[in-house]
Protein backbone atom coordinates (compact mmCIF):
# COMPACT_ATOMS: atom_id res chain seq x y z
CA UNK A 1 0.00 0.00 0.00
CA UNK A 2 1.04 3.36 -0.79
CA UNK A 3 1.70 5.50 2.16
CA UNK A 4 -0.76 8.08 0.68
CA UNK A 5 -3.30 5.35 1.32
CA UNK A 6 -1.91 4.14 4.26
CA UNK A 7 -2.11 7.31 6.30
CA UNK A 8 -5.22 8.70 4.81
CA UNK A 9 -6.86 5.61 6.42
CA UNK A 10 -5.08 6.04 9.58
CA UNK A 11 -6.69 9.55 9.11
CA UNK A 12 -10.47 8.41 8.51
CA UNK A 13 -9.98 6.10 11.53
CA UNK A 14 -9.39 8.33 14.08
CA UNK A 15 -11.38 11.03 12.43
CA UNK A 16 -14.51 8.44 12.80
CA UNK A 17 -12.99 8.18 16.59
CA UNK A 18 -12.20 4.22 16.40
CA UNK A 19 -9.22 2.53 17.98
CA UNK A 20 -6.08 1.88 15.96
CA UNK A 21 -2.60 1.50 16.27
CA UNK A 22 0.39 2.04 13.94
CA UNK A 23 3.84 1.20 14.54
CA UNK A 24 7.71 0.49 13.59
CA UNK A 25 9.96 -1.93 14.74
CA UNK A 26 13.42 -0.54 15.67
CA UNK A 27 15.60 -0.42 12.70
CA UNK A 28 12.96 -1.35 10.18
CA UNK A 29 11.03 0.54 7.53
CA UNK A 30 8.05 -1.17 7.61
CA UNK A 31 4.67 0.16 9.55
CA UNK A 32 2.31 -1.41 10.46
CA UNK A 33 -1.47 -0.55 11.62
CA UNK A 34 -4.11 -2.19 12.83
CA UNK A 35 -7.71 -0.51 12.67
CA UNK A 36 -10.58 -2.04 14.90
CA UNK A 37 -13.82 -2.28 13.08
CA UNK A 38 -15.72 -1.20 16.41
CA UNK A 39 -15.40 0.94 19.40
CA UNK A 40 -15.58 -2.03 21.63
CA UNK A 41 -13.04 -2.14 24.73
CA UNK A 42 -11.07 -5.27 24.35
CA UNK A 43 -8.56 -6.61 27.36
CA UNK A 44 -6.63 -9.70 27.76
CA UNK A 45 -7.50 -12.59 30.08
CA UNK A 46 -4.54 -14.48 30.21
CA UNK A 47 -2.23 -13.59 27.47
CA UNK A 48 -3.08 -16.30 24.72
CA UNK A 49 -5.15 -13.96 22.53
CA UNK A 50 -3.90 -12.42 19.54
CA UNK A 51 -3.64 -8.71 18.61
CA UNK A 52 -1.64 -5.49 19.79
CA UNK A 53 -1.65 -5.71 23.84
CA UNK A 54 -1.48 -2.38 25.45
CA UNK A 55 -0.69 -2.58 28.98
CA UNK A 56 -0.79 -0.13 31.89
CA UNK A 57 2.35 -0.09 34.94
CA UNK A 58 0.66 -1.39 37.62
CA UNK A 59 -0.22 -4.75 36.37
CA UNK A 60 -3.22 -4.72 38.29
CA UNK A 61 -5.06 -2.95 35.90
CA UNK A 62 -6.08 -4.69 32.96
CA UNK A 63 -4.09 -4.85 29.65
CA UNK A 64 -6.12 -3.41 26.60
CA UNK A 65 -6.32 -5.26 23.34
CA UNK A 66 -6.65 -4.15 20.31
CA UNK A 67 -7.67 -7.97 18.65
CA UNK A 68 -6.83 -9.26 15.27
CA UNK A 69 -10.14 -10.79 14.36
CA UNK A 70 -11.82 -7.70 14.81
CA UNK A 71 -9.11 -5.66 12.79
CA UNK A 72 -8.11 -4.22 9.40
CA UNK A 73 -3.78 -5.01 9.48
CA UNK A 74 -2.46 -3.11 6.72
CA UNK A 75 1.25 -1.82 6.48
CA UNK A 76 3.23 0.40 3.94
CA UNK A 77 7.13 0.41 3.96
CA UNK A 78 7.95 3.83 3.48
CA UNK A 79 6.84 7.72 4.97
CA UNK A 80 6.37 10.27 1.98
CA UNK A 81 4.78 12.91 3.89
CA UNK A 82 4.62 16.96 2.71
CA UNK A 83 3.36 17.66 6.33
CA UNK A 84 5.35 15.90 8.15
CA UNK A 85 8.40 18.71 8.48
CA UNK A 86 5.62 21.76 9.29
CA UNK A 87 6.40 22.87 12.52
CA UNK A 88 3.26 22.73 15.53
CA UNK A 89 4.52 25.44 17.54
CA UNK A 90 4.93 24.88 20.70
CA UNK A 91 4.32 27.53 23.60
CA UNK A 92 5.38 26.16 27.09
CA UNK A 93 2.68 27.86 29.41
CA UNK A 94 3.46 26.56 32.81
CA UNK A 95 7.26 27.68 33.42
CA UNK A 96 6.12 28.90 36.75
CA UNK A 97 4.89 25.28 37.30
CA UNK A 98 7.64 24.25 36.20
CA UNK A 99 9.78 25.63 38.70
CA UNK A 100 6.80 23.92 41.52
CA UNK A 101 7.35 20.59 39.49
CA UNK A 102 11.42 20.87 40.10
CA UNK A 103 10.88 21.30 43.46
CA UNK A 104 8.41 18.22 44.16
CA UNK A 105 10.87 16.49 41.80
CA UNK A 106 13.79 17.10 43.68
CA UNK A 107 11.99 16.43 46.81
CA UNK A 108 10.77 12.97 45.86
CA UNK A 109 14.13 12.02 44.59
CA UNK A 110 15.38 13.18 48.01
CA UNK A 111 12.47 11.01 49.91
CA UNK A 112 13.43 7.81 47.54
CA UNK A 113 17.28 8.05 48.25
CA UNK A 114 16.50 8.31 52.35
CA UNK A 115 14.04 4.91 51.80
CA UNK A 116 17.51 3.03 50.08
CA UNK A 117 19.99 4.55 53.12
CA UNK A 118 17.19 2.63 55.31
CA UNK A 119 17.23 -0.18 54.08
CA UNK A 120 13.02 -0.05 53.29
CA UNK A 121 14.57 0.13 48.74
CA UNK A 122 17.60 -0.96 47.16
CA UNK A 123 16.24 0.89 44.03
CA UNK A 124 13.72 2.89 42.82
CA UNK A 125 12.54 4.62 39.61
CA UNK A 126 10.67 7.93 40.15
CA UNK A 127 9.13 9.72 37.44
CA UNK A 128 7.09 12.89 36.70
CA UNK A 129 4.90 14.13 34.19
CA UNK A 130 5.03 17.33 32.46
CA UNK A 131 1.86 19.49 30.00
CA UNK A 132 2.38 20.98 26.98
CA UNK A 133 -0.02 23.43 25.28
CA UNK A 134 -0.31 22.71 21.38
CA UNK A 135 -1.32 25.15 18.90
CA UNK A 136 -1.80 22.23 16.49
CA UNK A 137 -2.02 18.79 17.93
CA UNK A 138 -2.84 16.27 15.13
CA UNK A 139 -1.22 13.22 16.33
CA UNK A 140 -0.52 11.68 12.52
CA UNK A 141 1.81 14.55 12.03
CA UNK A 142 3.75 14.30 15.18
CA UNK A 143 3.49 10.57 14.72
CA UNK A 144 5.83 11.13 11.03
CA UNK A 145 8.05 13.47 13.09
CA UNK A 146 8.61 10.72 15.33
CA UNK A 147 9.39 7.98 12.97
CA UNK A 148 12.00 10.61 10.85
CA UNK A 149 13.50 11.35 13.63
CA UNK A 150 14.19 7.77 16.27
CA UNK A 151 14.92 5.15 13.29
CA UNK A 152 16.28 2.66 16.36
CA UNK A 153 12.84 3.07 18.40
CA UNK A 154 9.87 1.36 18.67
CA UNK A 155 7.72 4.35 17.43
CA UNK A 156 4.20 4.12 17.91
CA UNK A 157 0.70 5.44 17.89
CA UNK A 158 -1.97 4.27 19.81
CA UNK A 159 -5.53 5.28 20.21
CA UNK A 160 -8.59 4.17 21.83
CA UNK A 161 -11.72 6.28 22.05
CA UNK A 162 -12.55 4.96 25.62
CA UNK A 163 -8.84 5.51 27.00
CA UNK A 164 -7.44 7.83 24.85
CA UNK A 165 -4.14 8.80 22.62
CA UNK A 166 -0.81 7.78 23.26
CA UNK A 167 2.29 8.41 21.01
CA UNK A 168 6.02 7.69 21.98
CA UNK A 169 9.93 6.28 20.44
CA UNK A 170 11.11 3.94 23.39
CA UNK A 171 14.60 2.66 22.78
CA UNK A 172 13.60 -0.33 25.27
CA UNK A 173 12.35 -3.95 24.65
CA UNK A 174 10.33 -5.87 27.30
CA UNK A 175 10.44 -9.11 25.69
CA UNK A 176 11.06 -10.98 22.00
CA UNK A 177 9.41 -14.60 22.60
CA UNK A 178 9.53 -16.31 19.26
CA UNK A 179 7.82 -20.37 19.89
CA UNK A 180 9.90 -21.26 22.94
CA UNK A 181 13.26 -19.28 22.55
CA UNK A 182 13.04 -15.65 24.20
CA UNK A 183 15.36 -12.69 24.73
CA UNK A 184 14.74 -9.40 27.20
CA UNK A 185 16.70 -6.23 27.89
CA UNK A 186 17.98 -4.90 30.60
CA UNK A 187 18.11 -1.65 30.03
CA UNK A 188 18.93 1.55 32.95
CA UNK A 189 21.75 4.22 33.00
CA UNK A 190 21.61 7.18 31.45
CA UNK A 191 24.32 10.38 30.24
CA UNK A 192 23.55 12.35 27.29
CA UNK A 193 24.93 11.79 24.17
CA UNK A 194 27.86 13.83 23.52
CA UNK A 195 29.06 12.76 19.78
CA UNK A 196 30.30 9.55 20.84
CA UNK A 197 29.57 6.00 22.55
CA UNK A 198 33.13 5.80 23.92
CA UNK A 199 32.23 7.49 27.51
CA UNK A 200 33.25 6.37 31.11
CA UNK A 201 30.19 5.23 33.12
CA UNK A 202 30.11 6.07 37.32
CA UNK A 203 29.38 3.06 39.34
CA UNK A 204 26.12 4.86 40.03
CA UNK A 205 24.92 3.58 36.45
CA UNK A 206 26.60 0.43 36.49
CA UNK A 207 25.16 -0.55 39.42
CA UNK A 208 21.33 0.10 38.56
CA UNK A 209 21.74 -1.28 35.41
CA UNK A 210 23.20 -4.67 36.60
CA UNK A 211 20.34 -4.45 39.56
CA UNK A 212 18.08 -5.35 36.09
CA UNK A 213 19.78 -8.27 34.66
CA UNK A 214 20.01 -9.67 37.88
CA UNK A 215 16.21 -9.06 38.82
CA UNK A 216 15.64 -10.41 35.67
CA UNK A 217 17.90 -13.56 35.66
CA UNK A 218 16.54 -14.30 39.24
CA UNK A 219 12.94 -14.10 38.05
CA UNK A 220 12.80 -16.81 35.92
CA UNK A 221 15.71 -19.04 36.85
CA UNK A 222 12.90 -21.41 37.65
CA UNK A 223 11.36 -20.84 33.96
CA UNK A 224 13.60 -21.28 31.43
CA UNK A 225 16.24 -24.23 30.26
CA UNK A 226 19.47 -21.97 30.27
CA UNK A 227 20.68 -18.56 29.69
CA UNK A 228 23.12 -16.58 27.89
CA UNK A 229 23.62 -12.57 28.75
CA UNK A 230 25.57 -10.25 26.38
CA UNK A 231 28.54 -8.14 27.95
CA UNK A 232 27.26 -4.66 28.76
CA UNK A 233 26.57 -2.61 25.85
CA UNK A 234 26.82 1.65 25.16
CA UNK A 235 22.90 2.68 23.22
CA UNK A 236 22.39 5.43 21.59
CA UNK A 237 18.69 6.36 22.12
CA UNK A 238 17.53 10.07 20.98
CA UNK A 239 19.81 12.43 22.57
CA UNK A 240 20.52 10.20 25.42
CA UNK A 241 23.27 6.98 26.05
CA UNK A 242 22.15 3.74 28.34
CA UNK A 243 24.00 0.62 29.44
CA UNK A 244 22.21 -2.50 28.03
CA UNK A 245 22.83 -6.59 28.42
CA UNK A 246 20.60 -9.32 26.72
CA UNK A 247 19.22 -12.01 28.38
CA UNK A 248 18.32 -14.73 26.10
CA UNK A 249 17.01 -18.17 26.77
CA UNK A 250 14.70 -21.14 25.87
CA UNK A 251 11.66 -20.92 27.76
CA UNK A 252 10.70 -24.39 29.73
CA UNK A 253 7.80 -26.16 27.78
CA UNK A 254 4.96 -26.13 30.61
CA UNK A 255 6.11 -22.12 31.12
CA UNK A 256 3.18 -19.46 29.62
CA UNK A 257 3.68 -16.26 28.70
CA UNK A 258 1.36 -14.81 31.34
CA UNK A 259 3.96 -16.67 33.79
CA UNK A 260 6.78 -14.92 32.05
CA UNK A 261 5.15 -11.40 32.05
CA UNK A 262 3.91 -11.82 36.09
CA UNK A 263 7.63 -12.66 36.59
CA UNK A 264 9.62 -9.40 35.18
CA UNK A 265 6.68 -6.65 34.59
CA UNK A 266 7.15 -4.01 36.17
CA UNK A 267 11.22 -4.62 35.57
CA UNK A 268 13.77 -2.33 37.72
CA UNK A 269 14.23 -0.82 34.75
CA UNK A 270 10.80 0.94 35.68
CA UNK A 271 10.04 0.45 39.12
CA UNK A 272 12.85 -0.78 41.38
CA UNK A 273 13.79 -3.78 43.98
CA UNK A 274 12.18 -5.39 46.05
CA UNK A 275 9.60 -5.05 43.38
CA UNK A 276 6.30 -4.71 45.50
CA UNK A 277 8.08 -2.26 47.94
CA UNK A 278 9.49 -0.40 45.06
CA UNK A 279 5.91 -0.19 43.49
CA UNK A 280 3.89 0.61 46.89
CA UNK A 281 6.56 3.75 47.53
CA UNK A 282 5.94 4.93 44.06
CA UNK A 283 1.96 5.05 44.10
CA UNK A 284 1.86 6.40 47.20
CA UNK A 285 4.73 9.16 46.72
CA UNK A 286 4.75 10.31 42.98
CA UNK A 287 1.76 12.10 43.28
CA UNK A 288 -0.07 11.00 39.40
CA UNK A 289 -1.05 8.16 38.02
CA UNK A 290 1.47 6.77 35.20
CA UNK A 291 -1.44 4.97 33.70
CA UNK A 292 0.08 3.59 30.81
CA UNK A 293 3.65 5.03 31.27
CA UNK A 294 6.08 2.32 31.90
CA UNK A 295 3.56 -0.25 30.60
CA UNK A 296 4.14 -2.36 27.97
CA UNK A 297 2.76 -2.55 24.48
CA UNK A 298 3.42 -4.68 21.64
CA UNK A 299 2.23 -7.75 19.28
CA UNK A 300 0.45 -10.32 21.27
CA UNK A 301 0.99 -14.24 19.53
CA UNK A 302 1.15 -12.55 16.34
CA UNK A 303 2.11 -15.60 13.71
CA UNK A 304 5.20 -15.45 11.60
CA UNK A 305 6.92 -18.01 8.85
CA UNK A 306 10.16 -19.54 10.15
CA UNK A 307 12.50 -20.94 8.81
CA UNK A 308 15.10 -23.82 9.85
CA UNK A 309 18.30 -22.39 11.37
CA UNK A 310 20.79 -24.52 9.79
CA UNK A 311 20.78 -27.23 7.45
CA UNK A 312 20.94 -27.72 3.39
CA UNK A 313 18.23 -24.94 1.90
CA UNK A 314 16.59 -27.18 -0.52
CA UNK A 315 13.03 -27.63 -1.29
CA UNK A 316 13.13 -30.42 0.39
CA UNK A 317 13.96 -28.58 3.47
CA UNK A 318 11.66 -25.48 2.80
CA UNK A 319 8.80 -27.59 3.26
CA UNK A 320 9.63 -27.59 7.02
CA UNK A 321 9.00 -24.03 7.29
CA UNK A 322 7.03 -23.70 10.30
CA UNK A 323 4.57 -20.95 11.32
CA UNK A 324 5.19 -20.03 15.35
CA UNK A 325 3.52 -17.38 17.56
CA UNK A 326 5.68 -14.30 17.91
CA UNK A 327 5.06 -12.01 21.03
CA UNK A 328 7.34 -8.56 20.82
CA UNK A 329 6.41 -6.16 23.62
CA UNK A 330 8.19 -2.79 24.45
CA UNK A 331 8.38 -1.12 27.65
CA UNK A 332 6.49 2.49 27.13
CA UNK A 333 8.89 5.25 27.43
CA UNK A 334 9.63 8.71 25.68
CA UNK A 335 5.84 8.56 25.51
CA UNK A 336 2.96 11.32 25.74
CA UNK A 337 -0.26 11.29 25.77
CA UNK A 338 -2.54 13.84 24.04
CA UNK A 339 -5.63 15.58 25.56
CA UNK A 340 -7.27 18.04 23.39
CA UNK A 341 -4.62 20.97 22.78
CA UNK A 342 -2.24 19.05 25.04
CA UNK A 343 0.88 17.01 25.33
CA UNK A 344 1.42 15.54 28.59
CA UNK A 345 5.17 13.59 28.25
CA UNK A 346 6.32 10.99 30.96
CA UNK A 347 9.88 10.96 32.02
CA UNK A 348 11.53 9.26 34.93
CA UNK A 349 14.83 8.05 35.92
CA UNK A 350 16.55 5.40 38.38
CA UNK A 351 17.33 6.49 42.25
CA UNK A 352 19.87 4.54 43.85
CA UNK A 353 21.88 5.27 47.27
CA UNK A 354 24.23 7.50 45.29
CA UNK A 355 21.69 9.24 43.88
CA UNK A 356 22.53 13.56 43.16
CA UNK A 357 18.41 14.94 43.03
CA UNK A 358 19.72 17.83 40.86
CA UNK A 359 21.44 15.24 38.22
CA UNK A 360 18.11 12.75 38.79
CA UNK A 361 16.02 16.14 37.37
CA UNK A 362 18.19 17.23 34.55
CA UNK A 363 18.56 13.72 32.97
CA UNK A 364 14.54 13.49 33.72
CA UNK A 365 15.01 17.26 31.58
CA UNK A 366 17.09 15.31 29.46
CA UNK A 367 14.53 12.71 28.43
CA UNK A 368 11.74 15.28 27.88
CA UNK A 369 13.63 16.42 25.06
CA UNK A 370 13.38 13.50 22.86
CA UNK A 371 9.50 14.08 22.88
CA UNK A 372 9.80 17.87 22.61
CA UNK A 373 12.19 17.80 19.79
CA UNK A 374 9.10 16.68 17.56
CA UNK A 375 6.20 18.77 18.75
C1 LIG B 1 12.14 5.67 33.30
C2 LIG B 1 12.72 5.98 32.14
O1 LIG B 1 13.79 5.32 31.61
C3 LIG B 1 14.38 4.21 32.27
C4 LIG B 1 15.37 4.66 33.27
C5 LIG B 1 16.71 4.81 32.94
C6 LIG B 1 17.68 5.38 33.95
O2 LIG B 1 17.30 5.53 35.10
O3 LIG B 1 18.83 5.67 33.61
C7 LIG B 1 17.17 4.45 31.67
C8 LIG B 1 16.37 3.83 30.79
C9 LIG B 1 15.04 3.34 31.19
O4 LIG B 1 15.16 2.06 31.71
C10 LIG B 1 12.16 7.07 31.27
O5 LIG B 1 12.69 7.26 30.17
O6 LIG B 1 11.18 7.72 31.66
Amino acid sequence: MTSEDFFKRIETQYHNQLPFVVYRKPNENNIFALRQNNTDLFFTEDFTEKGFVFSPFDELDKSVLIPTDVSEAISTDSIISKSYTEHVEVSNTNNLASSESKTFHTNLINKGVEAIKNDALKKVVLSRKENISLKEANPITIFKRLLNTYKSAFVYCWYHPKIGLWLGATPETLIKIEGKRFSIMALAGTQDFKGTLNVVWQNKEKQEQQFVTDFIIDNLKTAIESYKVSDVETVKAGNLLHLKTMVSAQLKSDVSLKEVITALHPTPAVCGLPKEEAKQFILKNEGYNREFYTGFLGELNFETKVSPRSGRRNIENRAYTVTKKCTQLYVNLRCMQIINQQAIIYVGGGITTSSNAESEWQETVSKSLVIKSVL
